[in-house]
């Protein structure tokens, strides 16, 4: 075979190639990536230069990978345009290597690394090979063939070679610490990660191994449901189906396809990870894009595919650069868009997914204003108010609020403030835990008042967020204060010494309790089944408690200052009241055992409202226990 050229590459680094294998001392895998998606743009680059005339068509564009166990090397081929012995020169010993220069000297400059060490080009090839050969035939007519070979110094050469079809291949003399690219499986997993939806049939030892299509590039209107939850269950398998998926399409300012996914949440989401895949025209890049999507959306998943995301500078860079934030401020729209199209056109599914979307939502409109502004009207709370009845004709009604689910009934801030009426129409009522403040929550729900149930985790900083941002709005929750409503007024005849009944019960109870810091009130509650005690907390009281235990990194538990409402209404206090006042008839003394009985049944109510709150520590209950069982043993004994 004719020696065509030999020479030198001109570069300025003596020996690029174990300069670059140093450096990218992980990842030699995208050597497969590269040199694929060179043959896909060759055989694109043919099919353009055939409808111009001015090459031959050819077949079907494949791209062949074979594996020689002997030889040790791995064949990479294409049918594409191919290359004359004069682009070899210029686009393989100039562009390529000009461009393992510019790799090179922004690797150094950047701590932090590449995306996916994107667009290593053909020289990544040396990574992996100690000597690469590419035998070559343009499809333009009248080309010949040729081979270029190179052993990862400057030093090439270039001679005639036999090659009747036009295309490339690109042989990789494989190292020997290389060598687990020689295994099918390896390369098998290397194409269904990084080509799996490129255009183009791989092909490994004569077999098709990718998908070659990507949804994501097709038109919503050609993709059914099932299209959509396929390909979900094909990138994230044995996760449960998707709860909803928005369809990224835009070319202007940039050009971005995608598909992202509302998973279903379990347990707790990840907020840290990314789990949104990114390609670059339908090659995979990372499977984690945090700088490309907000915090708030990185639980979400799916796929972004863009080539206007630059690839090739540093994650930290990537993370400030303008395009990039506004990619990530047109997916946060498309997003809010897509939830504001389902609340709207589904209010009964939108209600029953409402638990997974929350946090995205809640977190995204107090970590961005503009996302703040466009799901305002998309966010729900649980109410006790009945669900409005949906139209006879059973079509689903838009607008429909409240909006029943098979656990609960949701409401929007809008639609509960549309329910408020005269004196209370800036209160907003809520309840933080159904169990502990069941009592307050009860007297409320008996009055007909409507309670919001803000009882999830991230509700804890949502409220207060929503009360910066609702100055107009007073928040209240349930067991704060009791207002006129829930008590009947107080209308009573002082006793000989000028004492009503009420100053009566409180002085007991002091006496009982002995603790400063317990404020005791004395109300007749309306409703029949209302307790005989309960624990209040002043919004303040409780606000600075929180706070407190915010700083200390504990849980808020039940504040020292609190309030005691102790229900004359009760049966058991008017008892409470009759044993107490006999006692004082008798003449008893303080530690008469009349006297002494109302004390301890006072501190039992008080201890039961405080059981009933979470309030007792789990080393108070056992004494809680023995009081009660000495108690009910004296009551038996005075009853028989
Ligand atoms: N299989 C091939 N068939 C035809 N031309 C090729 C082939 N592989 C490489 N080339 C030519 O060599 C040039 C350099 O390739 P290289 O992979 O280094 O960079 P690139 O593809 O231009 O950019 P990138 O850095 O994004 O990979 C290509 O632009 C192309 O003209």
């Amino acid at each position: 075979m004719t020696v065509l050229e030999q020479g030198q590459i001109q570069i300025h680094t003596e020996n690029i190639f174990p300069i670059i294998k140093k450096a990218v001392y992980s990842g030699h895998e995208v050597f497969l990536r590269e040199l694929v998606s060179n043959g896909v743009d060759a055989i694109s680059k043919r099919r353009m230069a055939a409808m111009a005339g001015d090459c031959s068509e050819g077949t079907e564009g494949i791209i062949a990978i074979r594996i020689d166990r002997e030889a040790k090397t791995l064949t990479i081929s294409d049918n594409g345009i191919g290359m004359t012995a004069d682009e070899v020169k210029r686009y393989i010993n100039q562009v390529a290597f000009s461009s393992a220069e510019d790799f090179l000297e922004k690797y150094k400059s950047e701590s932090d690394a590449i995306i996916g060490h994107f667009g290593l080009g053909f020289y990544s090839s040396f990574m992996v090979a100690s000597r690469v050969e590419l035998v070559s035939l343009s499809a333009r007519p009248g080309a010949e063939a040729v081979r270029w070979s190179c052993d990862g110094s400057p030093n090439f050469s270039l001679e005639g070679a036999e090659r009747t079809e036009p295309g490339t291949d690109v042989v990789l003399h494989l190292m020997e610490e290389e060598l687990e690219y020689i295994e099918p499986s390896r390369i098998r997993t290397l194409i269904t990660t990084y080509c799996d939806f490129l255009p183009v049939a791989v092909q490994l030892d004569g077999e098709t191994v990718n998908k070659r299509e990507a949804p994501w590039r097709k038109s919503p209107r050609d993709l059914s449901d099932d299209d959509y939850i396929n390909l979900y269950r094909y990138l994230y398998p044995f996760q449960g189906d998707p709860l909803l998926w928005v369809h990224l399409n835009t070319d202007y300012p940039y050009n971005l396809q995608g598909i992202l996914y509302f998973p279903r949440i379990t347990g707790r989401a990840d907020w840290e990870k990314g789990e949104i895949r990114l390609y670059c025209n339908q090659v995979f890049v990372s499977d984690s894009i945090k700088e490309v999507v907000p915090r708030y959306l990185l639980p979400l998943r799916g796929v972004i595919d863009s080539p206007d995301i630059p690839l090739n500078v540093s994650r930290s860079a990537l993370q400030t650069d303008r395009r990039v934030r506004s990619i990530g401020g047109f997916v946060a729209k498309k997003v809010g868009d897509r939830l504001k199209e389902l609340h709207r056109d589904e209010p009964g599914r939108y209600a029953e997914i409402w638990d997974s979307l929350a946090p995205f939502i809640k977190i995204g409109a107090m970590e961005d204003e503009k996302f703040a502004e466009q799901v305002a009207d998309l966010i729900l709370y649980g109410t006790t108010a009945a669900a409005a009845e949906p139209p006879e004709d059973g079509e689903e009604a838009t607008g429909l609020d409240p909006v029943a689910t098979d656990g609960r009934t949701y409401t929007t801030l809008a639609g509960y403030r549309g329910r408020l009426a005269g004196d209370n129409a800036d209160r907003i009522l809520y309840c933080t835990d159904e169990a502990g403040q069941a009592g307050a929550l009860a007297l409320w729900k008996g009055q007909g008042a409507e309670v919001l149930l803000a009882d999830t985790l991230i509700d804890s900083q949502f409220i207060p967020w929503l009360e910066a941002r609702h100055g107009d709005l007073r928040f209240q929750r349930v067991d704060a204060e009791l207002d006129a409503s829930l008590h009947e007024p107080e209308s009573e005849l002082a006793d000989a010494e000028g004492k009503d009944s009420g100053e009566k019960l409180r002085d007991l109870f002091k006496a009982a309790l002995d603790d400063d810091k317990i404020t005791i009130q004395v109300q007749s509650l309306k409703g029949e089944g209302s307790p005989a005690a309960l624990i209040l907390l002043p919004e303040q009281m409780r606000r600075l408690n929180d706070m407190g235990a915010l700083m200390e990194q504990r849980l808020p538990g039940l504040p020292d200052h609190h309030v005691l409402l102790v229900n004359r209404r009760h049966p058991l206090v008017e008892g409470l009241l009759k044993l107490s006042a006999g006692a004082v008839i008798t003449g008893s003394d303080t530690t008469s055992p009349s006297r002494q009985l109302a004390e301890d049944l006072s501190r039992h109510i008080y201890e039961v409202a405080r059981l009933a709150v979470g309030g007792l520590e789990p080393n108070q209950l056992a004494g809680f226990q023995q009081r009660s069982s000495d108690l009910m043993g004296q009551l038996m004994q005075r009853g028989l």
